[in-house]
């Protein structure tokens, strides 16, 4: 018999942009609405390197998001991340990870890492204390192909950085190429990754069909079909290594419909369908509870949600817009609607 409803414990989301300001007032209640909590990534502008702008950002968040959600803060690292503020923001309970960008990687990155060693100080304190990093693990090498910059990212940076620090807990955020999820998948156990939605759907014919679709432009960039299929088995498999993080990543329409779009799709307001959605094509929807809601706390050590909450087959059909954005699956129909707790 088909399953007409599926109830887990409450999702919580390890990788979103809720932005600030305007956007963060749009935003924030799609997220908060499924997730209890989520990682909240750093790349404002400026970005939020010290414990004191990260303090009053999540204050921000808590007033946009509303009651019931917990937003995580992370650091953003620099070229002169200074190891004793990160500690102490660490000790304070005001962020839980601190994020490392390459320099020029993805949007609102200027001011991220030139080089790896810069940061090494800063790297070996949170090893210490068991602060988590959070990697966009894409060089950034103009001569590397745009489809490439994840391999090579893994030969030249990450694997490397595991041996250099074998009791850092690492997580290599939103992995669209079979070289990641071996890599992940082969590591110590203090390596874990986050998987959208989009890399799980959409392969790279997704960005040309038709003519350019820039609502299909994330960073990384979607690959060829059979990466798409090994992200998907990875994210299904059971491992614990593997666990949800959507980087909804929120662009006003006019910056993504541009002659110079931004990377980022907007996945928040159906994520859990979206998700769901693959779970079943799969037949691992017994799965799907583990990779959303028990192996990311079980990885950043912190308790499971206790609370639960149910996913109904219903048909809906997902609007064009949602606040003046393009969400992901804009015009599709999605078999699963969440219903909350
Ligand atoms: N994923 C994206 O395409 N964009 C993100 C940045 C990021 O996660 O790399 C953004 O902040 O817009
Ligand atoms: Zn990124
Ligand atoms: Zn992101």
């Amino acid at each position: 018999m088909t399953l007409q409803s599926l109830t887990i414990r409450r999702p919580d989301d390890w990788h979103v942009h809720l932005r600030d300001g305007e956007m963060l007032e749009r935003v924030a209640r799609h997220t908060s609405k499924q997730f209890a909590r989520a990682i909240i990534m750093p790349n404002l502008v400026p970005p939020v390197t010290s414990v004191d702008a990260a303090s009053a950002y999540r204050d921000r968040i808590r007033a946009a998001s509303g009651e019931g959600f917990e937003p995580l803060i992370t650091a953003y690292l620099t070229d002169e991340a200074d190891p004793a503020e990160l500690a102490r923001g660490f000790e304070e309970k005001i962020w839980v990870a601190a994020k490392l960008y390459p320099a020029g990687a993805t949007t609102n990155s200027a001011s991220g890492v030139t080089n790896i060693r810069n940061i090494y100080p800063a790297l070996e304190k949170m090893q210490a204390i068991g602060m988590v990093l959070c990697v966009h693990g894409e060089v950034t090498d103009p001569e590397i192909d745009v489809f490439d910059r994840e391999g090579v990212f893994i030969d030249r940076v990450l694997e490397p950085l595991v041996d250099d620090f074998p009791d850092l807990k690492i997580v290599f955020e939103h992995i669209t190429t079979a070289e990641a999820a071996d890599f992940v998948r082969d590591a110590p156990a203090t390596v874990a990754a986050t998987i959208t939605p989009q890399h799980l759907h959409i392969n790279r014919n997704a960005l040309f069909a038709g003519g350019l679709r820039p609502h299909a432009y994330c960073l990384p960039v979607a690959k060829r079909e059979h990466h798409r299929l090994a992200v998907r088995a990875a994210a299904v498999s059971g491992s614990a290594k593997f666990f949800l993080g959507t980087d909804s990543a929120p662009h006003a329409r006019s910056a993504k419909e541009s002659a110079c779009g931004c990377a980022g799709i907007f996945n928040a307001p159906y994520a859990m369908e979206s998700y769901a959605a693959v779970f079943e094509e799969e037949d691992a929807l017994d799965r799907l509870e583990g990779f959303a809601s028990e192996h990311g706390p079980n990885f950043y050590g912190v308790p499971l949600n206790e609370d639960r909450v149910t996913l109904e087959r219903v048909d809906q059909i997902v609007p064009e817009e949602v606040g003046g954005l393009v969400p992901f699956h804009a015009g599709e129909t999605l078999k699963w609607r969440f219903a909350g707790g």
